[in-house]
């Protein structure tokens, strides 16, 4: 198993493995530098491809936001509110950026709320113009979850999660990584499903409540990552270097 030296691969790295969720604006640093040397080992093999990573918002981006009420649906016509999300996800962004700098990782930024919106029904664009000219040029872009406009809410939360869907299909992604706390999708004993190709045949063990998806939580990943027409792996921090290597670790999900 390899990826070709032309495949596009879309990383997620969720907020819950950089940062230390329960504490407000408080990065796990050896998880981070972790995830930054296995991904420039695979750009060092020449494994990896082009490289476009999302990360999510751990304690950064999600303490600012339950802390004046915006979600993905319900937003906020504050900017001062609005601001402060986005810049925790753009410090958040910044010590990503160092540590891939680091390695020789040549990462650059794309902040959403500058180049996506939602429309009334939540439908999101999002312009991937400058995604894309970043992949041909050799750099690996870094987006994040971010606030982002939405007509007749303000300003509501895009998780990183819907962005690895939209850079995935409007890229035309070979693979897709979701990088979590858990070493894949659980079943109702606690061990990991190796692949799943219907919601149906999981449903009971992520729990059909709504709610899970509003928050972006496992259910809402799956759904999501069902939909690409790329091949999807939800795997735990140990497991990235093997992903990147083009092996499929935790749960593959066609
Ligand atoms: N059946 C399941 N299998 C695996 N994880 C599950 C399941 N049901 C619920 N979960 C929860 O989903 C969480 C992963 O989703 P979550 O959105 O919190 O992570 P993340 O993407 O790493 O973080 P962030 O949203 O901050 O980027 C796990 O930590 C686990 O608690
Ligand atoms: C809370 C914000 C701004 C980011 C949400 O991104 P996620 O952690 O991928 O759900």
């Amino acid at each position: 198993m390899h990826s070709a030296e032309h495949d596009l691969v879309v990383v997620k790295l969720g907020g819950s493995v950089i940062t230390e969720k329960d504490r407000p604006e408080t990065l796990d640093g050896p998880a981070l530098s972790a995830a930054a040397d296995a991904i420039a080992a695979a750009r060092g093999d020449g494994a990896a491809g082009r490289l476009a990573i999302v990360h999510g918002g751990g304690s950064f981006g999600h303490h600012h936001a339950s802390r004046h009420g915006v979600t993905t649906e319900h937003g906020t016509h504050d900017a001062g509110a609005a601001l402060s999300i986005h810049g925790a996800m753009t410090t958040l962004n910044r010590f990503v950026l160092s540590r891939l700098h680091d390695r020789d990782v040549p990462a650059l930024p794309v902040h959403p709320l500058s180049v996506a919106a939602r429309d009334a029904d939540g439908s999101l664009s999002c312009s991937l113009e400058q995604v894309d000219a970043m992949l041909a040029e050799g750099f690996v872009p870094v987006l994040h979850g971010d606030g982002v406009a939405h007509r007749g809410e303000g300003i509501t939360v895009l998780s990183g999660d819907e962005l690895v869907c939209r850079l995935a299909d409007g890229l035309d992604a070979d693979r897709v990584g979701v990088c979590s706390t858990v070493p894949g999708v659980l079943d109702g004993d606690g061990a990991v499903i190796p692949e799943i190709t219907a919601f149906e045949d999981v449903a009971d063990a992520l729990g059909e409540s709504e709610s899970t998806d509003v928050s972006g939580g496992m259910a809402g990943k799956v759904r999501e990552l069902l939909a690409l027409s790329a091949p999807a792996h939800v795997f735990g921090p140990d497991d990235l270097p093997a992903f990147l290597r083009g092996e499929s670790p935790g749960t593959r999900i066609d």
